[in-house]
């Protein structure tokens, strides 16, 4: 492109977590690159539907609409949270860069930390991930599926509907509600989903221009751990609505990788870990996915279709 420092659009969810998201973006991207960026809300399935996540199926509800938007060319760029992308590719689209990521882990809000809370205590949230793993923490607690955006989640505690419920701990920093955590999990203990904490960067894979633009915000070791993350989910064909839990990072120039497969009870699950070269992301996920799914982990999660969600 020729015309130098056109303003780019962004193309955004209009959620606080996701204005505030996108608008980091935009200045992180306006400082390296020179050029101003505008913020264009955007309306996607996941934010009008009231069905549980699980039900509407998860992938691509909060992603379509703004992948519309970049193939019709009515914006540059879109922002997402990269937990939210399906696995599988997009045709037309690529991932122009993936930021530094943020802080991974689930948290749980509420008044006091999971071990002090009463027997049979009331938890919120719509993560099978999430649900099982927090009753292989209590088995004794009742979970409550719920869906929302962070702020409502939050006010059933406050409303004293629910003890607790448990978020992301990066999108609440975002939307500036640190002071509701009241313990942030180990992922010892709980293994955040697939990609959680960071963010992904999409346009189209024929602006090659915007591609090589975008990639000043790329952050090549985030890039590999949450690619390793998602070979696994997809080897596994799980969507985000599935109990699969994974953490990778960069330990001494390796790229180690744990994932998790929790039955929905919480009473069984098979963990495992493996380490390989942060160059080959997608060889160490499909290893460590195949040696889950020898171990049972197909069984496992085929439980799920058995559970009312
Ligand atoms: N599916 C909703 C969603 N997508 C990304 C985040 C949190 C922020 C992130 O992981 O980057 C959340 C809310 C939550 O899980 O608490």
């Amino acid at each position: 492109m020729s015309t130098a420092k056109e303003p780019l659009r962004l193309g955004t969810r209009k959620s606080l977590m996701a204005m505030t998201q996108s608008g980091l973006v935009a200045d992180a991207l306006s400082q390296r690159t020179g050029h101003m960026v505008d913020l264009v809300g955007v309306t996607t399935q996941g934010d009008v539907s009231k069905a549980l996540l699980a039900q509407i199926g998860g992938t691509g509800v909060f992603v379509n609409a703004l992948r519309d938007r970049l193939l019709s060319g009515e914006v540059d760029f879109a922002v997402h949270s990269l937990k939210d992308l399906p696995t599988g590719p997009a045709e037309g689209i690529a991932l122009a860069a993936v930021p530094v990521r943020d802080d991974p882990r689930d948290a749980l809000c509420g008044p006091c930390k999971l071990a002090d809370l009463p027997r049979g205590a009331r938890v919120g949230t719509g993560s099978p991930r999430r649900v099982a793993q927090l009753r292989a923490l209590r088995s004794d607690i009742e979970v409550v599926p719920i869906r929302g955006n962070a702020d409502t989640r939050l006010r059933k505690v406050a409303d004293g509907e629910l003890d607790a419920v448990v978020l992301a701990y990066a999108g609440l920093k975002r939307i500036g509600r640190l002071a509701d955590v009241a313990e942030v999990f180990d992922p010892d203990q709980m293994l955040p989903a697939p990609g959680q904490g960071a963010l992904a960067l999409e346009c189209r894979a024929d602006r090659a221009d915007l591609v090589e633009l975008l990639a000043a915000v790329d952050d090549p070791a985030s890039r590999a751990a949450v690619t390793a993350e998602r070979t696994v989910l997809a080897v596994l064909e799980a969507g985000c609505s599935a109990p699969v839990g994974t953490y990778a990072a960069e330990v001494e120039q390796k790229l180690r990788l744990t994932a998790n497969v929790v039955g929905i009870d919480g009473a069984r699950q098979i963990r495992l870990s493996a380490s390989g070269h942060p160059d080959r992301p997608d060889e160490l996920g499909r290893e460590l996915a195949r040696r889950l799914l020898d171990q049972g982990a197909d069984q496992l999660m085929g439980e799920l279709d058995d559970e009312p969600r």
